[in-house]
C-alpha cells in the first residue's frame, strides 16, 4: 500500500473513491476522496476517518504505520458520515481511542449515530491538546456546514486540518497541488463551495478571519488534494465566492416539451448580450442542477423559463427552484417566463418561486401562447436589452 507523508511524521490515510458520482444529490464527475490523516508523536492522533465502505482501507493503511490499537485520539471535525462512518469498525481496533468532538453539538450528533459506549472528549472553540511535540488547536466553524463542524489547527506544523471547507470533490493519485492541474482543483473547490456552503456565506467569511490570522503553510481538508503551493489561491477564491457581490453575468436555466420555451430561453440570451452581459444557457434535461448551481454563485441576473405542464410547472424546473432556494443565493435580479397553452401557470409560479428566494424580480412572467411568432422573439429580445 502505497502511504504518503504530508509531513514528517504525519501521513494520509484515507481513501479515494473513484466511482462515486452522485454525492447527496450533488454530481461528482471527478469522484471523491475521504482524506483522514495520522499524527505519529507521543500521544498517536487520527484526524477524522472515512465512509464506511472504507473502513478496512483506513485500517489496512494506518496498520502500514502502527498497530491501530495504540491509537489515543481519533479527532472527529464533522459527525456527517463520510468523515465519521469509519469510527465503528476502526474503534474495534483501536479500543484504547478517546474521540475527540465539539461541544456540543459534535457529541450529540456522533452518539446519535454510533452511541454513547466510546470515550468522548468535548472540545470547546480555542482549547488546545498537547499531543507530544505536537499541539492541536480547535477552531469551531459552525454550520459550516453542520452545527458541529470546526477544523484543527497545528501550530507546531503550520497546518490546517480543514475538513470539509476549501475541499473538493475530486479523485486523485497525487495528493498535492502542485502535482496535478490547479484550475482543476480550483473547479472542483468552486463547485463544492457552491453546493455544500453557498447557503453559509455569512459563517463562511467568519470562519476567513480567523484562518487569515494562523500562520499556515499548508491546508489539509477532508475531500481531494491538500494545499501547500496554492494555500493563499484557495483563501483569495473562497473571499471571492463567499462575498456574495455578483458578478456582471446572467443565467438561463429553462426546459421544454416542444421547444417554444427554449426559443424564449435563446431571445433572452440574445437580449443579454444586446446588453453587453455574458450569459450562459441551460436545458434542464441536459445539465446536472449542481453545475448549474456552480454557476449561479456569483450572476447578477437568472432567468428561469417553464411550459406549462397540467397547470403546473415542469417538475425538472421545480427540482431545480427547490434545489436553489435551499443554497439561498443572495443579491439577485430575476424574471420567469415560458409558453402555454391556455393556462400558463407555469411561468406564474416560477415567478412565486423565485419571488420565494428573496430575488429581486425585475420583470412580470414572460409569457407566450403557444409557438413564439418572430416578432415575439424580437420583442423579448429587446425587453432583456433594456433591463
Ligand atoms: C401533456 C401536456 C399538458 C399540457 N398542459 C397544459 C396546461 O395545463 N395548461 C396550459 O396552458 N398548457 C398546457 N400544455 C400546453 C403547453 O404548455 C404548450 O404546448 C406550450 O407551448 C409548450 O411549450 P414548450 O414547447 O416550451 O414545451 C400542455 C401540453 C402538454 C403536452
Amino acid at each position: 500500500m502505497n502511504i504518503v507523508q504530508v509531513k514528517d511524521g504525519i501521513y494520509a490515510v484515507g481513501a479515494v473513491d473513484w466511482n462515486v458520482r452522485s454525492f447527496h444529490g450533488y454530481s461528482t464527475n471527478r469522484g471523491s476522496s475521504y482524506n483522514a490523516y495520522l499524527i505519529m508523536d507521543e500521544k498517536i492522533t487520527l484526524l477524522d476517518t472515512v465512509k464506511e465502505p472504507f473502513s478496512q482501507e483506513l485500517i489496512d493503511r494506518i496498520s502500514e504505520i502502527v498497530d491501530p490499537a495504540k491509537i489515543d485520539y481519533l479527532v472527529s471535525n464533522h459527525v456527517e458520515m463520510d468523515h465519521s462512518g469509519g469510527i465503528p469498525e476502526l474503534m474495534k481496533v483501536a479500543e484504547n481511542a478517546t474521540i475527540i468532538t465539539s461541544s456540543p453539538s459534535g457529541l450529540k450528533g456522533l452518539q446519535a449515530h454510533y452511541g454513547k459506549n466510546y470515550k468522548y472528549q468535548e472540545v470547546k472553540a480555542g482549547d488546545e491538546l498537547s499531543i507530544g511535540k505536537r499541539t492541536l488547536t480547535f477552531v469551531s466553524t459552525p454550520m459550516l456546514h453542520w452545527p458541529d463542524n470546526m477544523v484543527t489547527y497545528c501550530k507546531e506544523e503550520k497546518i490546517l486540518f480543514s475538513n470539509d471547507a476549501f475541499g473538493q470533490h475530486l479523485a486523485s493519485s497525487k495528493y498535492f497541488d502542485d502535482e496535478v492541474d490547479f484550475e482543476v482543483v480550483l473547479q472542483e473547490a468552486i463547485k463544492y463551495y457552491a453546493n455544500i456552503l453557498m447557503l453559509y456565506g455569512a459563517q463562511t467569511r467568519k470562519a476567513l478571519e480567523i484562518v487569515k490570522g494562523l500562520d499556515i503553510d499548508m491546508i489539509a481538508p477532508s475531500h481531494g488534494i491538500i494545499y501547500r503551493s496554492h494555500v493563499e489561491d484557495i483563501i483569495k477564491a473562497y473571499e471571492y465566492y463567499s462575498n456574495e457581490i455578483p458578478d456582471e453575468k446572467a443565467i438561463v436555466v429553462y426546459d421544454s416539451m416542444w421547444h417554444s420555451t427554449e426559443k424564449m430561453a435563446k431571445a433572452i440570451f440574445e437580449g443579454f448580450a444586446k446588453k453587453g452581459i455574458p450569459a450562459k444557457f441551460y436545458d434542464l434535461k441536459e445539465n446536472h442542477i449542481s453545475d448549474i448551481m456552480t454557476e449561479i454563485l456569483k450572476a447578477k441576473y437568472i432567468a428561469v423559463g417553464s411550459p406549462t405542464l397540467n397547470n403546473n410547472m415542469l417538475p425538472t424546473v421545480s427540482a431545480f427552484l427547490t434545489y436553489m432556494k435551499g443554497l439561498a443565493p443572495k443579491n439577485k435580479k430575476a424574471f420567469a417566463f415560458g409558453s402555454h397553452g391556455w393556462g400558463g401557470q407555469g411561468s406564474t409560479l416560477v415567478n412565486d418561486e423565485l419571488t420565494a428566494c428573496k430575488f429581486e424580480i425585475v420583470l412580470d412572467p414572460i409569457k407566450i401562447a403557444y409557438v413564439p411568432t418572430k416578432e415575439q422573439l424580437v420583442e423579448i429580445e429587446n425587453k432583456i436589452a433594456q433591463l
